[in-house]
């Protein structure tokens, strides 16, 4: 077994050395930090090292014990920065440490090569992590599990069925007019929040009012329907919906710190299946809406074609009750993800007008006067591109990631771990290592430039914000779309502006990494204020 996990990864083992169980990985030295690429473990021959190193196992792996964690989560308060937590293990164990997590044990991993090893021993069907919580619930109520929670060959099926319309471009790109409808309606609430409540120049609460663009650019991909998100009044469904999602990834860390069974005594767990509930009940109001519409449609004997929901409905590929269950999943992912990372990279550019200035000229040389962006115009805006990812970088949505090895035990840099052990991959760490990123804390989005010479000494696995192989996400083609066009025309109509206020935002974890307070900015609408600037009562611009 063990040869056959040390094989996986591509090492030659001489049998001495197998027998001995000695041997050490293949370039996966974790002192290589930052120099090894995508092909040192997948192609290149393994260089076995002396018998002076030792494989170890998990048992001798270091961390902090339970009541160590507890320590740091709720004395030293870090149970809301997880992710800075990943910073100050990693420095006090190094790249690899065990630590517990209530019933879990769960092995640390915040360095890019180690994260690559993990990643490319996932398996044929690589499993996050069994999500107990969240698989509960579905227990409990008789739910199908979506893409998100299944595993295994399910898993599989489904990912086939829902990936193509997904994922594959000449779909995606079939959205950009819907999303551009959305997008309109966001820069009309934006100029009616600036009127209404912002001195007639601020924008409160973006990132929450980023969740009902989100909300409706999701759902006018699956259902091909206007929620009507961004009226003057939101529909309570909506609010309802966007609530659940947040509280949802709220109390899923503090449920699994308890073992499952006392989570039918804990108020939380109450809390946490009432938010599923909901996210459930939403779900299936909208996907029964849309078989009704079909079928009246079927009923009139006209033509039914559509996009994403009607094709899951008319292929017959899935029951109804998996495709609830799929759609609630698309749903509920599509929400706090492109909506946190478009809060943060508005907050980013207000405080670099120059960034901001490099990104206006590419969107109006490429789009100039009235012109909307579309997807081909996209394509030639390789600055914006950067600006996501180097937004990514510094507030990954995702911060940690998980493994759980269910195929072979597997090497990891110099240990040995059993099947099914849980990974948590520590990406927000790994985005703040200055040895891939040189001056870490700084919003450079050039460094994602091609040409640009930072860019060469990337590690690939530096930065994965959307996760990797087939496992990755399923939404990214979506989610880049929705936050290019938004950009883009947001830079276009706006200057934004740092709150007035001068308050800073800092992200905090909830499952997610969100900010832990509202952003607040100033829009400027380029076509009136840059001529004639205008102070509005109370704010200074
Ligand atoms: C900025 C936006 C987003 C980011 C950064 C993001 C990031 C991620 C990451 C890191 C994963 C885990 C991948 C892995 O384990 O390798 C994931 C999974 C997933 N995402 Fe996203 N996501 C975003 C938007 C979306 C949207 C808009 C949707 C829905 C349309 C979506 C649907 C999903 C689903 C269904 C999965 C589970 C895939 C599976 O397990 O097979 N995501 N996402």
């Amino acid at each position: 077994m063990l040869r056959k996990s040390l094989l996986n990864i591509g090492l030659r083992v001489s049998r001495q050395q197998h027998e001995g169980i000695h041997r050490v990985t293949a370039g996966l030295n974790p002192g290589n930090h930052g120099k090894i690429h995508r092909r040192d473990v997948s192609s290149t021959p393994a260089t076995v090292m002396g018998d002076n190193v030792k494989i170890k196992t998990m048992d001798e792996l270091g961390g902090p014990s339970f009541m160590t964690t507890l320590n740091w989560l709720f004395l030293k308060g870090y149970f809301q920065t997880t992710q800075q937590l990943q910073i100050e293990h990693s420095k006090i164990y190094g790249p690899l440490w065990k630590s517990k997590y209530g019933p879990l044990v769960v092995v640390n991993v915040a360095s890019a090569e180690l994260i690559e090893q993990v990643l490319r021993q996932e398996g044929r069907l690589p499993v996050r992590s069994d999500m107990p919580h969240w698989r509960s619930y579905r227990e409990l109520r008789n739910q199908a599990h979506g893409p998100l929670t299944e595993m295994g060959a399910n898993w599989q099926r489904i990912r086939s069925i829902l990936n193509p319309r997904m994922l594959k471009p000449k779909h995606v790109s079939s959205y950009a007019n819907t999303i551009n409808g959305v997008v309109t309606d966001f820069i009309d609430r934006v100029a009616w929040l600036r009127e209404t409540s912002g001195q007639g120049v601020m924008v409160n609460d973006l990132t929450g009012e980023l969740y009902k663009f989100a909300f409706e650019g999701i759902c006018s991909v699956l259902f091909e329907t206007r929620m009507g998100c961004m009226n003057n009044v939101v529909p309570e469904e909506t609010q309802k919906f966007i609530f659940s999602v947040g509280e949802m990834f709220r109390l899923s860390p503090m449920i699994v710190l308890f073992p499952k069974a006392v989570w039918p005594y804990m108020p939380f767990w109450k809390q946490f299946v009432a938010a599923w509930d909901n996210l459930f009940r939403v779900a299936e109001e909208l996907v029964k809406q849309k078989m009704e519409e079909i079928q009246g449609k079927v009923n009139l004997d006209q033509n039914v074609e559509g996009a994403y929901l009607t094709h899951l409905l008319l292929s017959d590929q899935m029951t109804v009750t998996e495709i609830l269950g799929s759609i609630t999943e698309l749903l509920l992912a599509g929400v706090d993800t492109t909506s946190n990372t478009i809060s943060w990279s508005l907050y980013l550019m207000a405080q670099e007008p120059e960034i901001q200035e490099q990104l206006y000229q590419e969107v109006i040389s490429v789009c100039p006067g009235d012109k909307v962006p579309n997807n081909d115009d996209i394509a030639q805006m390789p600055y914006l591109k950067a600006i996501i990812r180097e937004t990514l970088r510094l507030y990954p949505v995702v911060p940690g990631n998980a493994r759980v090895t269910v195929e072979n035990e597997i090497v990891v840099g110099d240990h040995l771990f059993p099947k099914n052990t849980l990974f948590h991959l520590c990406h927000y760490a790994v985005s703040y290592d200055e040895n891939i990123f040189p001056d870490p804390h700084t919003f450079l989005p050039q460094r994602w430039l091609r040409g640009a010479e930072e860019k060469s000494k990337h590690h690939p696995f530096g930065s994965v914000p959307f996760g990797f192989g087939i496992r990755a996400c399923l939404g990214r083609r979506v989610a880049e779309l929705e936050m290019y066009l938004l950009l883009s025309r947001l830079i276009k109509q706006y200057e934004i502006r740092p709150d007035p206020a001068g308050t800073t935002v800092l992200p905090v974890t909830r499952t997610l990494l969100c900010p832990a307070k509202p952003i607040n900015l100033q829009f400027l609408d380029r076509r009136v204020e840059q001529e004639q600037p205008r102070k509005a009562a109370g704010v200074s611009l």
